[in-house]
């Protein structure tokens, strides 16, 4: 017997209070697109998704890409502009934003997690009206706030033992499609299924207290601390609509929210299935 393989052993066998904990529960991850730094690191994420699923855990994966959207909209020569972290959305911007969430990078994530003999159902917000949305701000176009999560579908597709990629674009009743943040998609659907634990991964190593430096990350923050740090302008930019949706789906149901580097090779797997919790942990 090699050392290797007692040592894969017992790294196996310390997961097991973890899945015993996490069984049948819900988890939703946050896959931002700033994250999707290179196919490495988007199969570590695969994988993670996926050995979750075959251990029983229910996971739903919400995926942005506003990278992929940056691109897209710099090809058809319109500008990105963002308010207080949020796209300005005229209505070619909501078109284009469709067409590379609900289109490219959802496809592109459900062909991934079949290719790691899994199963995946892709979906948006408009599929059964699962982000049932409205103008969050005439400012911004449309940019959508949810005003319902019609969750029944995804509770399907998990009781089958489907994956749900989820694109964040959203509609009213009169038909319009909406822009909305993923972070703010993943909140409230985890919020409606009173998930155990929303993971949201970026590519930073969570909440810093200086965003410029790496090396002052803040471990774990209260709600208040939260409201605080806002205020002094600790919190700005994208980390905005990330610390408020978060702090909403903590008042509304879920367990635990987490903010984790996506740089760092199975941070999911080390979140999920030890005690060294890596990024910050925010807290009722
Ligand atoms: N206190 C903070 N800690 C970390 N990042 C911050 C903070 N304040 C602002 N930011 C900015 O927020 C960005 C993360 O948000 P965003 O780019 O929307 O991530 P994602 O694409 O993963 O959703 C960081 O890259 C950083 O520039
Ligand atoms: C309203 C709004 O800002 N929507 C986002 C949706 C995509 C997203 O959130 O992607 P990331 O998670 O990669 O940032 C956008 O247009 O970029």
């Amino acid at each position: 017997m090699t050392q290797h393989a007692v040592l894969k052993a017992q790294i196996l066998s310390e997961a097991v209070p973890y899945m015993q904990e996490y069984h049948d529960k819900i988890v939703v991850v946050k896959y931002g697109g700033n994250a999707m730094v290179n196919e490495v690191l988007i199969d570590n994420v695969i994988n993670d998704v996926c050995l979750m699923n075959l251990v029983g855990i229910h996971v739903i994966l919400v995926h942005g890409g506003g990278p992929e959207i940056n691109n897209a909209l710099k090809r058809a020569h319109k500008e990105s502009k963002f308010i207080n972290g949020l796209r300005y959305t005229d209505e070619e911007t909501i078109e284009i934003v469709q067409e590379v969430l609900a289109g490219k990078v959802n496809k592109n994530l459900v062909k991934r997690i079949h290719t790691h003999g899994n199963k995946a159902v892709g979906l948006s917000g408009i599929d059964n009206m699962l982000l049932k949305a409205k103008c969050a701000d005439k400012e911004l176009g449309y940019v959508g706030a949810i005003e319902e999560v019609n969750a029944e579908v995804l509770m399907d597709l998990l009781e089958k033992d489907y994956i749900p990629v989820v694109a964040s674009v959203g509609m009213d009743e009169e038909g319009h499609s909406y822009n909305i943040n993923a972070d703010t998609a993943a909140a409230a659907i985890a919020a409606a299924l009173n998930a155990e634990n929303l993971l949201v991964v970026s590519d930073i190593p969570g909440l810093l207290e200086d965003k410029d430096d790496e090396q002052s990350l803040i471990s774990s923050v209260t709600i208040d601390d939260v409201n605080t740090l806002k205020e002094k302008g600790v919190i700005a930019g994208g980390m905005i609509p990330k610390v408020d949706c978060i702090t909403n789906a903590l008042n509304n149901g879920v367990r635990k929210a987490v903010i984790i580097d996506g740089r760092i090779p199975h941070s999911i797997l080390i979140e999920i299935f030890s005690n060294e919790g890596s990024g910050t942990l925010f807290k009722e």
